[in-house]
């Protein structure tokens, strides 16, 4: 089995799609959100593209979360914040999502053979089940703004390093090498870590703060979301 880290939005190529199980990490914060918003009872997740296209699904059956470089959309019900979307119940709904990065690295992979999302949340289900399939894994980092996050390299790493204990024979790129080897040196700085990346002090700067404490926390979640067509789901409800 061969594992493959990519480090940014662009850098994914067919190569690294076909075929392939393609997990997307956005730990600050859209992978979060995702685990969160299936974790906490949305029955599905509809990434957009655009503000446009995610109002027009406006109904009494959705509700609309997303932001532009951090700034909620206007007639948004919410920001990308996995902290806020738990605050009130909306068991059943379908959340409408679009962000900066997560959004569009999982519209970039959607031909994978399965599209799975992680994050420091569902880091031992997600790894758990990429290994099931038994085909080759592309660890699909979604950076930000078009450049590596570190939070995500993190989260790669530790993913990465569950695969080598878990899987019988794997072959690794230098970079997941690298990644893994970051984690494990910094593991224990986590999660005050999270707080000094770039995005990090973005969001701190924009009072989400709270939102880097809980994204940083580990297996909070079994929730594995998986791509079917144009919506995300819990693996547990395919
Ligand atoms: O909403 C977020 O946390 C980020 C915003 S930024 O562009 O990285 O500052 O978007 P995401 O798509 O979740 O990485």
């Amino acid at each position: 089995m061969q594992i493959n880290t990519v480090s940014t939005v662009e850098n994914i190529s067919t190569e690294h799609v076909n075929g392939r199980t393609v997990i997307v990490i956005d730990v600050l914060r859209a992978s979060s959100t995702i685990v969160t918003a299936l974790d906490s009872g949305f029955a599905s997740i509809i990434p957009v593209r655009t503000a446009d296209r995610a109002l027009s699904l406006r109904s009494l059956n959705t509700v609309i979360a997303g932001e532009w470089h951090l700034k909620k959309f206007d007639g948004f019900d919410y920001n990308n914040s996995p902290t806020d979307l738990k605050k009130k119940d909306h068991t059943g709904k379908h959340l409408v999502l679009i962000t900066t990065n997560g959004t569009k690295a999982i519209e970039k992979a959607a031909q994978a053979e399965r599209l799975l999302i992680g994050c420091f949340l569902n880091v031992s289900a997600c790894v758990k089940e990429a290994i099931i399939q038994n085909s080759d894994i592309t660890i699909y980092c979604a950076g930000t703004r078009n450049e590596f996050a570190f939070e995500d390299g993190l989260a790669a790493g530790m993913m990465v390093h569950l695969l080598k204990k878990q899987a019988a024979s794997i072959e690794t790129c230098d970079f997941s090498d690298a990644m893994e080897a970051c984690f494990l040196q910094l593991a224990h700085q986590l999660p005050k870590l999270l707080f000094t990346t770039t995005t990090g002090k973005r969001l701190v700067e924009n009072q989400y703060g709270e939102d880097i404490q809980y994204c940083s926390q580990i297996d909070l979640s079994q929730i594995v979301p998986i791509l079917k067509g144009n919506r995300i789901l819990s693996l547990s409800d395919t």
